[in-house]
């Protein structure tokens, strides 16, 4: 292969999580190439299928490195199609790696490279500040927007418990993800353009109740999606992936609930058979692509502050790692535990690989989008345990 520069521009524009974002919806491998008149030599950032895997900096490499360029705020990049010659030094996700940086940045444990500073915490949905970072789709193919709705600042796009199934993807301005619990409405997450708005679990049910409340952070466009076109395509998939999309689609919803908790005090596991070995420990290379047949898996998080559980998986749910898609949790961040009953049948990953390489351009980014949800709402959920 050829070495190709197919991405280049400012990092006034650009800045290095939405380039980690851009680079890991194409499923890349390449080196970004950053330059700042602020700092002395050249960075680095290897990306291997769209996941960074390590990154330089003169002598210097890994991680720490990478998170020092979330503070290039002025500079040039560009992005190389080329092989990989480096031995992956960074097994954290995108999203954890951006919401990271960014951390680290607002923290002021980032040294800023250039004339601009930080910039102002956004307002959260309740009004009581704090940050939140905004999740950007893939870049959004039109051919399945249908119409255009608008909504100003405050309005309400879905509410949590109503009906519905209509879908939408964000093409300007950012919605406020919200949980509701009796009055309140806690925070999740903030999505920007190119996210997606309503459950993928609409395509395989005539009726779907509403997991949040969406609300426009500020004016918004919203492009309604080709519901028929795309429950159409969703059908002519095999079982195998339609539960892979529907798993998705509740760890979720679990996560976000969990995260939701989390906020009003931290939830310690309960009923897990964490005293067994491990199905699948963390870390573990050698984890498989199983569907769940009979009895329930446990996705646990073990922490400093004690364990974690992320979601609870039952019949039809998939455990073990997706090859194609970073949903940040088992094997590289979490274990999962078994109950005694459970049954497993394998998955066929390469069959699995191909079908999500024909999807078409929307149904594609919203499986994307849906990944990059959960390894993002997982790493609030971290952060609030943490604390
Ligand atoms: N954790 C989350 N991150 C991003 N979007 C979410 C999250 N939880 C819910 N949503 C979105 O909020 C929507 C509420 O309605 P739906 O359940 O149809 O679809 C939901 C998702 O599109």
């Amino acid at each position: 292969m050829k070495d190709q520069v197919v991405l280049t521009g400012d990092l006034r524009f650009l800045n290095l999580g939405e380039l980690i974002q851009l680079i890991g919806s194409s499923g890349s491998t390449g080196v970004l190439h950053l330059l700042s008149k602020y700092v002395e030599s050249p960075g680095e950032v290897y990306f291997k299928e769209g996941n960074p895997v390590d990154a330089s900096n003169g002598m210097e490499r890994g991680l720490k490195v990478l998170y020092s360029f979330f503070g290039w705020k002025e500079g040039e990049f560009s992005f190389s199609q080329e092989p990989l010659n480096v031995k992956p030094s960074i097994k954290k996700s995108r999203m954890q790696i951006i919401l990271e940086g960014l951390r680290l940045l607002d923290d002021g444990e980032i040294e800023v490279k250039g004339a601009v500073g930080f910039e102002p915490s956004p307002d959260t949905a309740d009004g009581k500040g704090g940050r939140l970072p905004v999740i950007k789709g893939p870049l959004i193919d039109y051919m399945d927007v249908v119409a255009e709705e608008d909504f100003s600042e405050g309005q309400t796009i879905v509410s949590q418990g109503r009906h519905g199934t209509w879908m939408w993807v964000v093409l300007e301005g950012t919605v406020n993800i919200c949980k509701e619990a009796g009055e309140e409405k806690i925070p999740i997450l903030k999505v920007g353009p190119g996210s997606f708005i309503g459950s993928m679990a609409a395509f395989s049910q005539q009726d779907e109740v509403r997991s949040a409340t969406a609300i426009a952070a500020d004016r918004v466009q919203l492009g309604v999606l080709d519901r028929p076109r795309l429950t159409h395509e969703y059908a002519s998939l095999t079982s195998d992936f339609r539960n892979l999309i529907l798993s998705m689609d509740r760890r979720l919803k679990q996560v976000t609930r969990q995260a939701a908790m989390g906020r009003v005090s931290p939830q310690p596991l309960k009923g897990v058979p964490t005293g067994k070995a491990p199905i699948i420990p963390k870390g573990g290379s050698s984890a498989r692509l199983l569907s769940i047949s009979a009895g329930n898996a446990f996705i646990v998080k073990s922490m400093k502050q004690g364990d974690l559980l992320l979601c609870k998986l039952e019949k039809s749910d998939f455990v073990g790692p997706v090859p194609f898609l970073n949903i940040g949790h088992e094997p590289e961040s979490a274990a999962v535990f078994g109950t005694d009953n459970l049954q497993m049948k394998e998955l066929n990953t390469e069959a699995l690989a191909e079908e999500y390489a024909r999807l078409s351009g929307t149904l594609r980014n919203m499986v994307d989008n849906c990944a990059t949800f959960i390894s993002a709402t997982t790493s609030i959920l971290y952060d609030l345990y943490k604390k």
